[in-house]
């Protein structure tokens, strides 16, 4: 009798051992799957997809590079596998994915037509639909119907005119609340709470009709009112979101808030909607939101007509897409005034020459402040807000990539149904194809450039472009200039700190929903006359 004659081994281990092999064997077969469904293209193989839970939501580290992969690798990720589109294949969990840094690439995968194999993830859909199917939420053929139907808003002068002399109304409302007008230095230590405020502000009264006061008082007791409700909302949007629904009724006192304002919202939203579908069909002239177009449009065309959560499914894409973006870019671009000296006496120089100092620029300036414009245009390529496109092939098909390593040319790959298409926006705007220099911030490379161009390809390509495109500019140059016009901007730099220190520290990138920052904390001096 030997010693391993003397060996009892338990069945439970032979279980757990053939389970173990079957596991690895299971996992093996999925990686060549992975990698046959990508043809093979380089890239990297981890064990979890980046983008989807969990892997997103692990901080970056050697086995996990999570949300902030394109980020962090975004000097060296591209350049490392000598290609401007890599693959990622995760051995554990989630589907194969392509990730392009490449414009002609972004165009197959998020400009295609009717007929294109590439549409928005369940995941996408899910996060956006949550008021109701929407022009953001919805592919082909729901969504050329909210296109369609949400469209002429976006192209009204009469929009934009309006979106002007709002947006300096709800400036000077902050200037006046905030206590600026009677100030001349004044220390902001989170830029952010006033840009986030604006531009809700903003998209609220375009988008609902909705005038929020700048400084609304809360409800009383358990009260929440509209403008609290609206505010709560957007401030915490991922909790609506992400969050399953019965965690959300869970009795803590915070939880019970937001369901008391999910439903002050839902009342109103509906109630607005009856309203205003009466006064439509009574004859009443429609109001000039585009709560009202949508309903106007839907009554006058049958064929376009939408449903009452669709209605405010629309208007609530607004406020999800056209909000935290624009704010934080809006943010950026004041901290990188703060950078710049140079580039801020530039914008003012501008200013000072379209509008002086006599008067409010008014929408007409628009065309003429190429300056500002180029100013938001450079935020957005460095820190372009909707940093990621993400889709799936919903059937086999085919992408036209550039040759490896720069070289002129392109080949074609087959890509497997399921594979995940990821425009990298932030790779795109770094790309040194389409941009001198990439990392420098540099408004100037802008200049002359004409607002069609496709060189702005951080607001997307293609049909499926942001419609909100030129509501942000036009948001974006009003704001800055009120701003610039009237303040000169520091960085608040900690004690013995550089402003190149203050850079590294603040202008770090914060990701969720959009891409933003660090709390930014300036310093303003006011430029203008004080009225006593
Ligand atoms: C800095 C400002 C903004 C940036 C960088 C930005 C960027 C983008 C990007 C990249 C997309 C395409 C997303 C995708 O296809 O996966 C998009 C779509 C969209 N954006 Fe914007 N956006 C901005 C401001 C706005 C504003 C102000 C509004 C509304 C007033 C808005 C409304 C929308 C809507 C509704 C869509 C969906 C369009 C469709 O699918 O047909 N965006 N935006």
């Amino acid at each position: 009798m030997t010693f391993y004659d003397n060996i009892v081994v338990a069945p439970w281990l032979y279980l757990a051992v053939a389970l173990g092999l079957v596991f690895i064997v299971s996992r093996v077969l999925k990686l060549v799957n992975g990698l046959k469904a990508v043809s093979w293209l380089p890239g990297f193989r981890l064990p979890l997809d980046q983008l989807g839970p969990p892997g997103a939501l692990i901080p970056y580290c050697w086995w996990n590079r999570g949300m902030y992969l394109t980020w962090n690798e975004r000097f060296t990720f591209y350049q490392g596998w000598n290609s401007e589109t890599v693959s990622s294949v995760p051995f554990l969990i989630g589907p194969p994915a392509i990730y392009t840094s490449s414009v002609e690439v972004a165009r197959q995968i998020v400009g295609g037509g009717p007929k294109s194999a590439w549409i928005k993830t369940l995941g996408t859909t899910r996060v956006t639909s949550v008021w109701g199917d929407n022009v953001l939420s919805t592919n082909n053929p729901e969504w050329r119907k909210h296109r369609r139907i949400l469209g002429p808003a976006f192209t009204q002068t009469s929009t934009y005119v309006r979106l002007w002399s709002n947006a300096q109304r709800i400036y000077h409302e902050m200037t006046a609340f905030e206590g600026w007008d009677t100030q001349d230095e004044i220390e902001i230590p989170v830029m952010q709470k006033l840009t986030f405020r604006f531009a809700l502000n903003v998209i609220l009264s375009l988008g609902f009709g909705v005038d929020l006061p700048w400084d609304s008082p809360p409800g009383q007791g358990d009260e929440v009112t509209l403008q609290e409700a609206l505010r709560l909302y957007s401030d915490n949007v991922m909790f609506f979101v992400l969050v399953p629904k019965w965690i959300q009724r869970l009795p803590f006192p915070w939880f019970k808030k937001m369901a008391v304002s999910h439903r002050v919202i839902s009342d109103y939203m509906h109630g607005q909607v009856t309203e205003r579908r009466a006064e439509i069909n009574g004859g009443a002239e429609s109001k000039s939101d585009v709560f009202s177009m949508l309903i106007q449009a839907s009554e006058e065309d049958g064929k376009l007509s939408l449903t009452d959560s669709e209605v405010i499914g629309n208007v609530f894409s607004l406020l999800f897409a056209g909000h935290e973006t624009t704010a934080q870019t809006f943010t950026i671009a004041i901290g990188y005034l703060g950078i710049y000296p140079d580039v801020q006496q530039e914008m003012y120089d501008e200013i000072l020459q379209v509008v002086g100092k006599d008067r409010d620029p008014v929408y007409e300036d628009f065309g003429s402040l190429q300056k500002i414009l180029a100013l938001f245009y450079e935020c957005v390529r460095l820190y372009p807000s909707g940093y990621i496109m993400l889709r799936e092939a919903t059937e086999d098909t085919v992408l036209t990539i550039p040759n490896d390593g720069w070289a002129p040319g392109t080949r074609t790959i087959a890509i497997e149904k399921g594979t995940h298409g990821i425009v990298d926006v932030i790779g795109m705007q770094l790309n040194p194809r389409y941009f001198d220099n990439p990392s420098k911030f540099d408004p100037s490379r802008w200049y002359g450039v004409s607002s069609d161009s496709e060189t702005i390809s951080a607001w997307s390509i293609g049909p499926r472009t942001c419609i909100g495109r030129k509501f942000a500019f036009v948001e974006a140059v009003c704001f800055l200039t009120l701003f610039i016009r009237d303040w000169h901007v520091e960085p608040i730099l900690r004690k013995g700190e550089s402003t190149e220190e203050w850079r590294e520290r603040v202008m770090v990138p914060k990701l969720m929903l959009s891409l933003g920052v660090q709390d930014v904390p300036v310093k303003l001096t006011r430029r203008t006359y004080r009225k006593p």
